[in-house]
């Protein structure tokens, strides 16, 4: 990171800022980031002190590291441990760790820092969101998921029975710090899944980098160079937008490429491992681009391309890749009711003229989604 005189340390590879007025801040992607993070803390966050929220996976794997860089840059801490997993961003969850915040007699100086993957970045950031009106936030994510997409951008929340992320707030973080080189930890499964989101990146408009992916796909798994590359490329897609429009009034909708089938298929399946979030967007990215080439407007062989990069990665991307018995159509519909995104009853989707060419259609009548699904749930 910056030493005294502003020059970086070499672990750095690329800083990648999120232009919002007083709000802005740095994405610092490199390698041996969290070992630096306790000084990087103390130079933006003079004097606050830390209430680090992981989970216990994290903690057991990656926890003394972060620790032992706040102890040497002087920085005091608490810290919150939760139960891995989707089923912790509950209204359960967030009580417990909001108490636990008053708890430590937190201030608004003070900082939450999110240490995990996108269900601790959304949970820990929500309640950083609302603890005494809003405190500090810094996110140090240990996914891939959450470091090119969960971490960047300020959504928070939590699910409901209702539906995914039904209930949140939009609170910028203060700074994140990507650290590369934490993500050999990772199962290959939670891996992909976050790839699923890396990818979007490039099949909502930049064809070139989804042409780089196909190529360089598993140096970015083996975690050469490639890999702080995607993550770079991925999160200046992500600032571009978030920049020009932060609170979804247009634009950041192309971000929820494949989420709002993704979505009805995470709530179906209960918001557990039999569905991970970057799974359920790398089917409901194929379904985005099979229903837009029934509709007439995606080439076949840009569909073709996509469900075979994905499946040569090692992601789901059909339905029935989902194990287990899945409701009706109508079903899944009922959830696709729910999706934030509807507006004055009508739904609204992310459909594509091809691969780097995504775009916003309003009104798309429910009765050909149905028609789309109950053909797609029959294959
Ligand atoms: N706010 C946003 O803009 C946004 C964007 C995308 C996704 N999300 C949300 O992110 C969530 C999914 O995030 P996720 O895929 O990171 O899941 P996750 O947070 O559940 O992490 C997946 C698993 O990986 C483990 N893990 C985390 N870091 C590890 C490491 N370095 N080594 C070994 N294991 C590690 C965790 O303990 C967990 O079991 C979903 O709830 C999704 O809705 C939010
Ligand atoms: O940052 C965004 O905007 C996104 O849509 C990113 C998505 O990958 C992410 O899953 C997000 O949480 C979905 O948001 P939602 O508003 O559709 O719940
Ligand atoms: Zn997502």
């Amino acid at each position: 990171m910056s030493d005294a005189d502003g020059q970086l340390h070499s672990g750095v590879s690329a800083t990648v800022p999120v232009a919002l007025g007083d709000r802005s801040y740095d994405i610092i992607i490199g390698r041996d980031i969290v070992d630096s993070a306790g000084a990087e803390i103390a130079r933006r966050l003079p004097g606050a002190r830390i209430a680090i929220v992981t989970d216990a996976t994290v903690a057991d794997l990656h926890l003394t590291t972060l620790i032992d860089s706040l102890d040497a840059a002087g920085v005091k801490h608490v810290q919150i441990v939760i139960k891995p997993g989707e089923g912790s961003k509950s209204f359960a969850t967030l009580e417990s760790v909001v108490d636990s915040l008053l708890e430590a007699r937190m201030e608004r100086s003070d900082a939450v820092l999110a240490f995990g993957g996108g269900v601790v970045g959304d949970l820990a950031g929500f309640a950083s969101g609302i603890v005494l009106r809003g405190i500090h936030l810094i996110q140090i994510p240990t996914t891939l998921l959450a470091q090119v997409d969960s971490s960047v951008g300020g959504k928070t929340g939590v699910n409901t029975a209702r539906g995914k992320n039904l209930v949140g707030v939009f609170h910028q973080p203060d700074l994140v710090l990507a650290d590369a080189g934490i993500l050999d930890s990772l199962p290959a499964r939670i891996f992909n899944a976050g790839y699923a989101e890396v990818a979007k990146y490039g099949l909502i408009r930049d064809a070139d980098f989804f042409q780089w992916l196909e190529s360089n796909w598993r140096a970015v798994a083996a975690g050469w160079p490639e890999r702080e590359k995607a993550i770079a490329i991925a999160c200046k897609g992500k600032a571009d937008i978030v920049s020009e429009d932060e609170r979804e009034q247009g634009r950041r909708a192309l971000l929820n490429l494949g989420h709002t089938f993704g979505h009805a298929l995470e709530a179906v399946t209960g918001y557990s491992d039999r569905l991970l979030h970057g799974e359920a967007v790398s089917i409901g990215v194929v379904l985005a681009f099979e229903f837009s080439f029934k509709l007439g407007l995606c080439p076949l062989e840009d569909r073709r391309r996509v469900e075979a990069h994905f499946t040569e990665v090692g992601l789901p991307t059909r339905i029935r890749d989902i194990a287990g018995d899945l409701p009706d159509a109508a079903t899944l519909m009922h959830h696709i009711a729910h999706d934030k995104k509807v507006s004055q009853g009508k739904l609204t989707f992310i459909l594509t003229n091809g691969i780097g060419d995504a775009f916003i259609a309003r009104d798309i009548p429910g009765d050909k989604v149905e028609a789309f699904l109950e053909e797609q749930l029959a294959k």
